[in-house]
């Protein structure tokens, strides 16, 4: 689904990302995770066509991203409120999007339908613009019009973070939820190892720019993982 080559972005202070290889097939779960710096949105942004890279290239479905649209409608992202067009209200912005993405709207009303609960009152029908919402609060309207059109791929950089325990934990059942009915290919970076352990079926770790762990194995990625970040 989404192959990277060789990899790399430099800005004037040094390389910040070199990934000679990494393959990500249709259906999984991946999960990026690394300390501060270490790349995790440098990577989302260049899969994204957001940020162009030094050298190598990324292909969705065999579309070079930089070079291609193709890619475009089978991709859900969420990285930050730059995404969103904080001057309207969630409803206008979903209203918005339903008709750039071709939705009908009981199509969107069943999409939205999803996130009753973990909308928790606080979104929809309350005349408040996105720039007014809290941070927690701007994060769903995020996370749900990233996967709003049914994308085959989504990628939310940092999800669970301003979320109240409550809403992490809804969130987690959505992923899990929209992983086992409609195979959607997630990638998701957090610092909450214990939220990406669970969902992700592979974590990568990166540092510095560099991967320096692949885990698939579900049984022991938490406990490399704590030994990888602990401090002492
Ligand atoms: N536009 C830019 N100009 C110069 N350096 C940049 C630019 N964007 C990112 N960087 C650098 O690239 C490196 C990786 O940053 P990135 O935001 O990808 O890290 P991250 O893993 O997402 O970190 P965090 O966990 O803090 O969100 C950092 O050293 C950052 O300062």
């Amino acid at each position: 689904m989404i192959q990277i080559h060789s990899l790399k972005k430099t800005y004037a202070h040094g390389t910040v990302l070199d990934i000679p290889a990494l393959s990500i097939p249709l259906s999984e779960c991946f999960g990026l995770v690394g300390n501060n710096g270490a790349g995790k949105t440098t990577l989302f942004r260049i899969i994204l066509d957001l940020v162009r890279a030094t050298e190598g290239e990324v292909t969705i479905d065999g579309a070079v991203v930089a070079q291609s649209e193709h890619w475009k409608h089978k991709v859900g992202a969420f990285l930050d409120e730059h995404m969103l067009l904080s001057y309207l209200t969630p409803d206008e912005y979903f209203e918005a999007l339903r008709k750039i993405y071709r939705i009908s709207k009981d199509d969107l009303g069943n999409h939205l339908d999803k996130f009753g609960e973990f909308f928790n009152g606080e979104i929809l029908q309350r005349k408040k613009y996105i720039r007014d919402l809290s941070k927690g609060n701007l994060k769903k309207v995020g996370i749900a019009a990233a996967l709003l059109g049914d994308p085959e791929v989504v990628l939310l950089d940092e999800p669970f973070e301003n979320l109240d325990p409550s809403s992490q934990i809804r969130l987690k059942k959505l992923i899990l939820a929209e992983k086992e009915t409609r195979k959607t290919t997630f990638l998701i970076s957090s610092h909450d190892l214990n939220h990406i352990t669970e969902i992700c079926d592979r974590i990568v770790l990166l540092e510095k720019g560099l991967i320096i762990k692949d885990l698939k194995d579900k049984s022991t990625m938490i406990q490399e993982l704590d030994a990888y970040f602990q401090v002492g």
